[in-house]
């Protein structure tokens, strides 16, 4: 496509989106005009969040509470790999380009889903233990005649929309630290945007604009401060450098600061601003990372940045001083609410630490602040009552109401929200006609405690915190598990309350799509696709996609039909970190592109896995403090991929089924002598001996030994 076909010549009637302003004029739509005034073009999907305000609102009328339960599946397209699937798929003049994991880009026939081509950036698999959360990727942008995608790697690349071939590629970060992208990049002023993520890590983080035709690099704010002795960045955010370094303490720079722009990057037409989410400190844990405490800016903030410079605008903290994974990197959404009978222009963001914010996008004042979880529900859990890391915020000030209790500095805390957060990536939509915002939500809470021992790792999580080893018991597992909840939440932002709520199988469901047919559509952890009234939160269709589906979805139209399309797949942080917690078992399977349309016939896709049963594990001469140990050090390097007591989510290998468990020198080839490292396994040499190594097989076949049991449980030996 050449940049000149990107134009697209129409009489103009512009409504900028939400703010009911009408603007007429004959005019050629450039792309960036055309973002705006998304609404003459609803058939397509040109935006992460459909518009630059992100509402995730399609006017398409087609698919609606009255028709939606004759949707059928259209089409489906095979992602190629089983690793999570996240990407919010873009969709322009009849061609959808969406994104699987390890960042490799598909151009589809949005009709038929037919492949037009793809590309593969070819990431190195040694770059996956980088990744906190699974090599995933979260989308593209698409702007004259270019696709952009942010690689896992920490390239930026621009591909001809037309043929998927590069038209330039940078590389946006220092690859010798653990940076990664897993963020959709976003285009606005002719400059395409994106960040970074790596704060469990230790890494500082920034976001940076690149020219859209050359890739050179126009500007760079970086959301914490440097090393003071190495003088000032020669970036945007020199101007307020002393500002934020007034609220560290210590040598926070040590492990980065942490800050990473990993998600959200909202673009404000009305007031030629960036809005970015900021994430969690690094390490987490703020009594080492900034002992004499301080706020930590812009951690856990929403800042605003002049998009042309990259100067700063103004900030909104939400968790001042994180100590807790709080990031507010979670969806930005902009929209004009009448409140108290006055027009605001306002942006809303639900980020982990289970606030829901509306904030005023003219200036950063906070309007109002309110719990979308239920903070002040101090249930017994198998762990004891949770603690609310805040009940309230002051809308005086800004700032929250704070539990003392909650910054674990005597002993080990239960904390809620959990490091999942309230709300994570999962993208939330919000519609007009309704007044609500879709969020889903999930209620947990884990133990926090300081670590008294804790040392830089270097090319691994850094946290500073100890969550604990998970108990053996299995009724105190099962407590556990059931104590970790999931639902969808109408919110209502002007009444500051939600309307309804629908409670989901499992934590960490999938992104919202609300349509102007009054139907809102998300997808479940145990792998369903759900259409609901957007009124009542009633359940109106649902189709199997037999994985979880997690993207956020999309609408559009072509030759009169309304289609609606999500990506789905195993994969994804639960699927290796929380296993325990999955309602469905994972599969092997691909992760697919499901489309739905009214009357859509087409056959689903056939997938069958078979149940490999564990075998017999080997029993080690250890006493229980070695097994113990051997927990603690699985906890420190195997849990993040091959999750909590090496339950698994079916992506990466199961440790308890592996023929390694069964023998000490294979177990230590991989373990010690790297021997897996060109497939993705961290160089471990460094850090675990090989009589550690022996001590986590004996952690692994303990639990091996308890998924055993229970399988001869329920299926007891033939007897002969
Ligand atoms: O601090 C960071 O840099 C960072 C990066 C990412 C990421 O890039 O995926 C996640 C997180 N943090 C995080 O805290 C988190 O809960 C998370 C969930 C996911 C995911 O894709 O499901 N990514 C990330
Ligand atoms: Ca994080």
């Amino acid at each position: 496509m050449s940049a000149r076909s990107a134009l697209v010549p129409i009489i103009l009637t512009l409504v900028v989106a939400g703010t009911g302003c009408t603007v007429s004029s004959t005019a050629v739509l450039d792309d960036d005009t055309a973002r705006v005034a998304a609404d003459a073009e609803p058939g397509n999907w040109l935006s992460h969040g459909r518009t630059y305000g992100e509402q995730r609102f399609s006017p398409l009328t087609r698919i609606s509470t009255e028709t939606v339960a004759g949707l059928g599946l259209a089409w489906s397209y095979d992602l190629g790999m089983n690793r999570g699937a996240e990407a919010t798929p873009i969709v322009r003049d009849g061609v959808m380009y969406v994104t699987s994991a390890w960042s490799i880009v598909h151009a589809i026939s949005a009709k038929t889903g037919a492949k037009r081509w793809v590309y593969d950036p070819k990431v190195s698999r040694e770059v996956g233990p980088k990744a906190c959360c699974d090599v995933v990727n979260r989308g593209v942008a698409v702007h004259g005649g270019k696709v952009f995608v942010g690689v896992i790697d920490g390239r930026l690349v621009a591909l001809d929309a037309a043929t998927g071939v590069v038209a330039w590629e940078t590389v946006t970060v220092d690859q010798s630290q653990p940076y990664t992208i897993t963020g959709a990049p976003r285009v606005a002023n002719g400059l395409v945007y994106i960040g970074n993520g790596g704060a469990e890590y230790g890494v500082r983080g920034y976001v940076s604009a690149y020219d859209a035709q050359t890739g050179a690099l126009r500007w760079r704010f970086y959301t914490v401060p440097g090393n003071p002795a190495t003088g000032p960045d020669g970036a945007a955010s020199d101007s307020v450098l002393e500002r934020m370094r007034a609220t560290w303490t210590g040598e926070w720079w040590q492990n980065g600061g942490g800050g990473t722009v990993w998600d959200a990057i909202v673009y404000d037409p009305e007031f030629d601003q960036l809005l970015v989410g900021v994430g969690n400190g690094s390490p987490w844990n703020q009594q080492i990372r900034s002992p004499g405490g301080g706020d930590n800016l812009f951690l856990a903030s929403i800042v605003a940045l002049d998009a042309k410079t990259g100067a700063y605008k103004w900030h909104y903290q939400t968790t001042p001083g994180e100590t807790w994974d709080y990031t507010a990197t979670q969806p930005i959404m902009l929209a004009d609410l009448t409140i108290g009978g006055t027009p605001r222009k306002v942006a809303m963001q639900a980020p982990k630490n289970g606030f829901f914010y509306v904030i005023n996008r003219a200036n950063g004042q906070l309007i109002s602040a309110d719990p979308y979880l239920d903070m002040k529900a101090a249930k017994d859990t198998p762990r004891g009552a949770p603690v609310a890391w805040a009940y309230a915020v002051d809308t005086k000030t800004g700032r929250p109401i704070e539990n003392p209790e909650a910054r674990f500095k005597a002993g080990t805390t239960l904390i809620h929200p959990n490091p999942d957060g309230g709300h994570n990536w999962h993208p939330m939509s919000y519609s007009p006609q309704t007044g609500l915002v879709y969020i889903p939500i999930q209620d947990g809470a884990i133990d926090f405690a300081h670590d008294p021992a804790y040392t830089r790792l270097e090319g691994f999580q850094n946290l500073g915190v100890l969550i604990g080893t998970l108990p053996d018991d299995p009724q105190v597992r099962k407590a556990i598990r059931n104590g970790y909840r999931g639902a969808l939440l109408a919110w209502d932002p002007i009444a500051r309350k939600a309307a309804w709520r629908a409670e989901r199988r499992g934590a960490y469901n999938g992104g919202t799509l609300a349509v102007a047919g009054g139907v809102v559509f998300q997808g479940t952890i145990d792998g369903h696709f759900l259409a609901m009234d957007a009124k009542t939160g009633k359940e109106l269709w649902s189709f199997d996609n037999q994985a979880a589906t997690l993207a956020g979805p999309v609408s559009y139209e072509l030759d009169g039909e309304q289609y609606i399309s999500v990506p789905a797949g195993y994969g994804g942080v639960f699927f290796l970190i929380n296993g325990l917690f999955l309602p469905r078992e994972g599969s092997p399977a691909n992760a697919r592109v499901y489309t739905f349309k009214l009357g859509g016939s087409a056959p689903r896709p056939v997938i069958q896995f078979a149940r490999i049963p564990t075998p017999k594990p080997p029993v080690l001469p250890v006493t229980a403090d070695q097994y113990r140990r051997g927990g603690f050090l699985y906890d420190t390097f195997c849990l993040n991929c091959h999750g909590i007591a090496a339950i698994t989510g079916g992506v990466l290998p199961d440790l308890r089924k592996s023929g390694r468990l069964q023998d000490a020198v294979l177990w230590k080839a991989a373990v010690v002598d790297e021997e897996l490292a060109s497939r993705g396994m961290p160089r471990f040499s460094r850090h675990i001996s090989a009589a550690d190594a022996e001590l986590i097989r004996a952690y692994v076949a303990g639990q091996a030994g308890l998924l055993f049991n229970q399988e001869q449980e329920r299926t007891p030996p033939a007897t002969q």
